[in-house]
């Protein structure tokens, strides 16, 4: 795992600057201001409701923010013609809640799909050698002919994952990875997402409510506090406060050790 001084030396592959961005009367960011360093998994924690989605679609462009600077791997997202931005799209990877798979599609089938979207100078070989090497990587490579209504929960989500890093993703953002999944399957969704930063060498933003699920990931925790990330450090400097907004995070999860 990444030290925490490693980190910081590190350049930053997302970069937030005084990022501000009301809905109405609703001021949800309010000066936010985080970094994201290359090689690091950077959890963000928040009640429901701060802004942590909102955040997310930012960084990706689906949203403008009103005023303040964002900066992903080396580009001003808000001024990115829609060209720019589906190629910047390409290199971050999402993992979301609502990126199933496709029911009528083999494993195998899901896999390919992007890659022949979205690489269409790769040849037959390449692409199953793609399919081989990121089946291996989430652990799953003797479900390559099945259909996903014959996989668990957890495995739908492995095989999710791995279909985001069939094209190579710089950056991942997971969206709550460990939500409705039973106390096992969480584990294996947190290694698996600590052993695709070590073998994909990508950089994470893991958004998440499952304290497990943050100690056991994040090189750093943010927390989204009234519109801006007040406390960023290590899990136990983020939790040693008396602060009472951050106390009841702590108090109300079970953390396993
Ligand atoms: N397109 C929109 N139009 C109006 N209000 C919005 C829009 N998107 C988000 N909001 C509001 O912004 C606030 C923050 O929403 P967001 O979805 O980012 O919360 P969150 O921190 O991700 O919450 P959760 O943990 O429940 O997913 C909410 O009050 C939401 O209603």
């Amino acid at each position: 795992m990444l030290q925490k001084s490693k980190t910081e030396n590190s350049k930053a592959v997302i970069t937030i600057r005084d990022v501000n961005k009301s809905f109405g009367d609703y001021h949800v960011l309010r000066g936010a201001d985080l970094d994201l360093y290359e090689g690091e998994n950077l959890v963000v924690l928040g009640r429901s409701g701060t802004g942590k989605s909102v955040l997310i679609k930012i960084i990706s462009g689906l949203l403008k923010q009103d005023s303040g600077m964002v900066n992903v791997l080396g580009k001003d997202v808000a001024n990115l013609s829609p060209k720019e931005l589906l190629e910047l799209r390409l290199r971050i990877g999402f993992s979301f809640q609502n990126s199933a798979l496709y029911d009528s599609m083999t494993v195998r089938e899901n896999l390919e799909f992007p890659l022949v979207r979205n690489r269409k100078n790769l040849g037959k070989a390449e692409i199953a050698q793609a399919v081989e090497t990121v089946l291996d990587a989430v652990g799953l490579s003797q479900t390559i002919n099945q259909m996903p209504s014959e996989l668990s929960g957890g495995q739908r989500k492995r095989i999710g994952i791995a279909r985001t890093l069939i094209l190579r993703p710089e950056i991942m953002l997971y969206d709550e990875p460990t939500a409705g999944l039973d106390p096992i399957t969480c584990i294996e969704i947190n290694n698996l997402i600590n052993e695709v930063q070590e073998r994909f060498k990508t950089s994470s933003i893991i958004i998440t409510h499952d304290l497990t699920c943050a100690k056991a990931v994040g090189n750093r925790i943010a927390m989204l506090l009234d519109g801006q990330f007040q406390r960023v450090g290590t899990f136990d400097e983020v939790f040693d406060t008396a602060d009472e907004r951050v106390t009841p995070f702590y108090d109300y999860n079970f953390i396993q050790e």
